[in-house]
Order: structure tokens, then sequence, then C-alpha cells
């Protein structure tokens, strides 16, 4: 994305945002509570009206969200957005239902994320991390050339995320771009080929995982946080507001 602004009224949430995320790489975004974060996502998802220019694979992002799934887009939310009373397969089925393939491919992404054998389970039955897997599998299942993953790691054990690392690192090796964004330093420092930080809408720092552990700047958008604990959830909550 290139010079990508986005206001709310007065207020600024991205000044100017420029980075890139090349196929089989993970980019993630970090920074402090109201850096923008969420903001790109939804700049790129085309749900906020944002100036600058959004490419995926060269092709100009359109304005239109039903466009997204087929530029090769997809996301993974929050708070996963998944159909409670319906099964792990027919959540994942969702965006593929209109595929003439799609038990090909909802079958695919059940086996890599080793949901197959509760591919019949309501989802609502589930405890939170197979629900968070259930969410990946269904945002891959319409073969993503980038895929955006909103705090993959929110709330999942140590084991879990350790395993999601390796997932997503597979996701990327198969050619895919995977831009996260996440609180979670340490899945981030383990993971990411790159970082690109964000403090008050602006790029404030972008580098490897090293690089931006030594960069003095972030720590001080952190305010020491990120430094020194394996969350690094920003403490300026509201900060904008
Ligand atoms: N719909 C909106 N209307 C007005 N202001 C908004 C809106 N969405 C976000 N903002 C503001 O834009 C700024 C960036 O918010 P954003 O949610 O992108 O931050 P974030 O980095 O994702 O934070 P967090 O880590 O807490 O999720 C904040 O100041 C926020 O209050």
């Amino acid at each position: 994305m290139e010079q990508l602004t986005v206001k709310f009224g007065g207020l600024t949430a991205l000044d100017d945002v420029t980075f890139d995320v090349r196929p089989s790489e993970v980019v993630a975004l970090i920074g402090p509570n109201g850096a923008g974060k969420t903001t790109v996502f939804n700049a790129v998802c085309s749900l906020l009206r944002s100036s600058g220019s959004i490419r995926i694979d060269g092709s100009t992002v359109p304005r239109k969200t039903p466009q997204l799934a087929r530029l090769g887009l997809s996301r993974t939310l929050q708070g996963l957005g998944l159909f409670p009373t319906m099964t792990v397969a027919e959540n994942v089925r969702v965006p593929v239902a209109y595929r003439r393939n799609a038990d090909e491919l909802v079958g695919a992404q059940l086996e890599r994320l080793g949901l197959s054998s509760i591919a019949t389970r309501p989802v609502g039955e589930l405890p939170f991390p197979d629900r968070k897997r259930v969410a990946l599998a269904r945002a891959l299942a319409n073969d993503p050339s980038l895929l955006l993953l909103d705090e993959p790691a929110g709330g999942l054990s140590v084991e879990d995320i350790d395993s999601l690392s390796d997932t997503v690192r597979d996701i990327a090796s198969s050619g895919r771009s995977v831009l996260l964004v996440e609180h979670h330093v340490d899945f981030v420092m383990g993971l990411a080929d790159r970082i690109v930080v964000l403090d008050f809408g602006r790029v404030i720092a972008r580098g490897t995982p090293d690089e931006i552990r030594a960069d003095p700047r972030v720590e001080e958008a952190y305010l020491g946080v990120a430094a020194t604990n394996g969350n690094g959830s920003g403490p300026r909550t509201g900060a904008h507001a």
C-alpha cells in the first residue's frame, strides 16, 4: 500500500502509511492501542474510505468489498465471526459455497488445520483454540494470495501459539502473503519476516525482528512494555480519543 491515509472527522487515523507484503512473506503490524492497525485492515478491505493506493498482485484494490475475494484477499476477525450453530465444515464452506469443487476446498483446509475429526461438530460447542482454527480454515478456503490475520495469537496458550506459528509459516511458504496484527510480541518476533511499527497512525519503524527489537523508537512507543513482556499490548488505550 502506498500513502494510505484515513481520516475520521478531525482525527487522522492513518497518515501516509506505505509498506508492502511480498509473496511467501509474513509481515506483522504492531503498535500501541489506537496506533491504527485495525484501520489498516479495514482500509485494505475497503470497509473505510481512504486515500492512497492498495494493490494486490499488482491490481488496484477496488472500493467494493465483494470483489476482494476475487482479487485474492481474505481476513480473519478478532471476534472470529463464526456461525455457532453451524458445523465446522459448514463454516469453512461459507466463502466457497458457490464453487463446484467446494467439498475439495473445504476438505483440504480441514486437513491442513487438523479439523477433519471435528468437521461435523457445531462450532458453538468447541473450545476457543479450535474455533480460532476454524476461522483460519475459513479464511484459507478461497485460496487467498493475501491473508490478513487479526490478532491470531490472542487468547491462545503457549502450545497453541507454537502450533499457530508453524501453520502460518506453512501458509506463507506456499507463496501467499500474510499480514498480521498482533499484540503478542514474542509470537511476532519468532514468526514475522518483517515488522512494521505504527504509532499515532504513522510508520515509526520497519525492519526484521532483530532490527525492530534494537530500535529505541519502538521501545519508546510501547513505553518499555514491548521490550520486556511477551505480551506487548500497548498502554495507550484511547490515546487518540
Ligand atoms: N470508526 C471510527 N470512528 C472514529 N474514530 C475511529 C474509528 N475507528 C478507529 N478510530 C480511531 O482511529 C484510531 C486508530 O484506531 P485503530 O482501531 O485502528 O487502532 P489499533 O492500533 O487497531 O488499536 P488496538 O490495538 O486497540 O486494536 C484510534 O484513535 C481510534 O479511536
